[in-house]
């Protein structure tokens, strides 16, 4: 995409780049020193984080979560701008993303993070005095704060998405990804128009399974084999391209942005855990779409604390025999292989009992779900992300052959799952920016076509206000989304980056969805209007992958044993 023309000295006599820069280092130290304090309240006597400790201290731990967050945010914000600047495609669309952006969660980091509507972390919560928090806000971050989210700069943002949405712009601003990203962007968008947008509504409406023709489509278009190695029939390609390849088909039905998922899941498992006999039986059947695979962990009693679930499996010659009940499955009914976490040592009760199976099953339909010995289930009806249908499972005594432990190792399940964490959060945030950017497409539209008052509603600022904010966190999400997929590219560690993307991102889609459908006004409240369905859809994205409160926990973990 091009880039929006090029910030005029005239108008922007500031190097908000340098600013921007200069005021991350300043969220850094805020977030070093909010560190240092959460750390004096949850730390044992041998330097070690007390468990009761974080527990009761959770307002103040997920608080220093969200901290580090928007602390993230912002140096990925002024990384953006430099990068964009440096290869001359920093425009005006993009300055007024990066000012209203870091200025308004720099004011949010000093006065208060929402975690959720009713809980907002203040810094007194992190033990700062008055005083104290003075003295950390940096004159850098008072420039940053006074010249971003003013109400100029939000209409000044405003018009410019007005013009992009004419132009036919994917994005607002540019996305900072390579041209060949941006043209898989674009094919993802053709087909998601010409084949998602319009039918989506009438998917959600009818509970209907999206249909086989547009999966063929998708394995015919590489979705499934993306980041797979070419040596087992992937296209081997970045992170990255599985980022826009969910962010666009999640804009047109998060449905079908989903369908990958449990591809991504099954791969990474396989790929990473897998013998090499297990690589080549299912990798390339997973790649070209022809292997559909879902992932079968939950239960009814253990969903966040997955290391304490029950169902078994035993040893009978060369077969496991699985026994026992699962929940929330999502898509078994038409999948070929289930990726089951089982207790296989029942002596021990922790992760360290857990295996991963990779349990192969004939495809089912509505009629008769479930074809064969062992394994029945039920639906659960649910308020959106359908198209798949959620099933709670029942084993008994389902078999799968010895050579399907994934790995042929026992004991190790919970730790292959985990190494999957990085990729599944990197694609639900990737999930979670579709959802939003579809809520803003939505929410615009609506925006100028009903006229009240003898105008487009557009043109009252608290209207025009919820889009420019939608816009900005859009581009806040989605840059720490595509940090963490280069990490994860070059090799690196990016479990923290990837679930504060996954976490804000699934904030981000709930503020979105939400304001477009207030936008809508009573329509927005209408099933008949597709905001009422991204609404549904879009409250999905804070629960599965690590619940909200699981993430904050996870994050405050890692930042409080670094
Ligand atoms: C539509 C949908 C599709 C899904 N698809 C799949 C799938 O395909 N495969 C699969 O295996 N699972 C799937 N899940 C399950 C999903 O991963 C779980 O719902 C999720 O892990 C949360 O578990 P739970 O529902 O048991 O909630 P619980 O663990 O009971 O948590 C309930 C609430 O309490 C909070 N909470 C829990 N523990 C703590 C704590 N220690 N501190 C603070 N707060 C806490 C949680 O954050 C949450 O808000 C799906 C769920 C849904 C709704």
């Amino acid at each position: 995409m091009a880039a929006s023309p090029a910030v005029q000295p005239a108008n922007d006599p500031t190097d908000f780049v340098a600013l921007a820069k200069d005021a991350a280092a300043g969220a850094k130290a805020l977030v070093a020193e909010a560190t240092a304090r959460v750390k004096a309240r949850v730390m044992g006597p041998e330097g070690k984080l007390d468990a009761g400790a974080l527990e009761r201290e959770q307002h103040a731990a997920h608080g220093l979560s969200w901290l580090a967050t928007y602390g993230e945010a912002v140096r990925e914000l002024a990384g953006y701008a430099e990068r964009l600047q440096g290869e001359g495609t920093f425009g005006q669309t993009e300055a007024l993303l990066v000012k209203i952006g870091v200025g308004e969660y720099l004011d949010q980091m000093f006065g208060g993070i929402p975690m959720s509507q009713g809980e907002i972390v203040r810094p007194t919560a992190l033990g700062f005095t008055s005083a104290e928090l003075a003295s950390l806000r940096t004159p850098a971050i008072d420039a940053a704060i006074a010249e971003g989210n003013t109400p100029a700069n939000r209409a000044a943002l405003v018009a410019r998405i007005r013009e992009a949405t004419t132009s036919g712009a994917a994005t607002i601003g540019v996305s900072g990804l390579d041209e060949d990203m941006e043209a898989i962007r674009s094919e993802m968008r053709r087909f998601g128009k010409a084949e998602v947008v319009e039918q989506a509504q009438e998917w959600h409406r009818e509970n209907a399974y999206i249909p086989m023709s547009i999966i063929e489509k998708m394995a015919e278009l590489g979705v499934f084999g993306l980041t797979i190695p070419e040596e087992y029939g992937g296209m081997g390609m970045p992170k990255a391209a599985m980022c826009v390849v969910s962010e666009e088909l999640s804009r047109a039905y998060i449905g079908v942005g989903s369908l990958g998922t449990r591809s991504e899941i099954a791969a990474e498992l396989i790929l990473c855990g897998g013998t090499e006999e297990q690589k080549q039986r299912f990798l390339p059947g997973i790649a070209s779409g022809e292997i559909l695979p879902t992932a079968v962990f939950t239960e009814p009693n253990t969903g966040s604390d997955l290391a304490s679930l029950r169902t078994k499996a035993v040893k009978e010659g060369d077969v496991w025999k699985i026994t026992g009940n699962k929940t929330w499955i999502t898509h078994p009914v038409r999948a070929d292989i289930m990726t089951v976490l089982v207790r296989t040592k029942p002596e021990e009760k922790g992760h360290r009992g857990l295996s991963m199976l990779i349990a192969e099953k004939p495809r089912g339909d509505d009629a008769n779900p479930f074809p064969v010995d062992g394994l029945s289930g039920g639906e659960i009806e649910v308020l959106g992300y359908r198209g798949m249908k959620e099933y709670e499972l029942s084993f008994e005594g389902f078999s799968v052959p010895a050579g399907n432990l994934l790995g042929e190792v026992e004991g190790k399940g919970f730790a292959q799952l985990m190494q999957t964490f990085e990729s599944a959060r990197i694609q639900t945030a990737a999930r979670a920016i579709g959802v939003a950017q579809s809520a803003l497409d939505i929410g615009l539209r609506y925006a100028e076509e009903r006229v009240q008052f003898g105008k487009a509603l557009v043109e009252f600022p608290r209207v025009a206000d919820k889009l420019a904010m939608m816009a900005v966190e859009i581009n806040i999400a989605r840059q720490l989304t595509y940090f963490s997929a280069r990490e994860k590219d070059e090799g690196k560690r990016c479990d923290l980056e990837a679930g504060m993307a996954k976490l804000l991102g699934a904030r981000v889609a709930w503020a979105a969805a939400d304001n477009a459908l207030q936008i809508h006004g009573g329509n927005g409240f209408a099933l008949e209007y597709p905001i009422s369905r991204v609404l549904c859809d879009a409250r999905i994205l804070s629960i599965f992958e690590g619940a909200a409160e699981i993430q904050a926990q996870v994050i405050a973990r890692r930042l409080l044993e670094q």
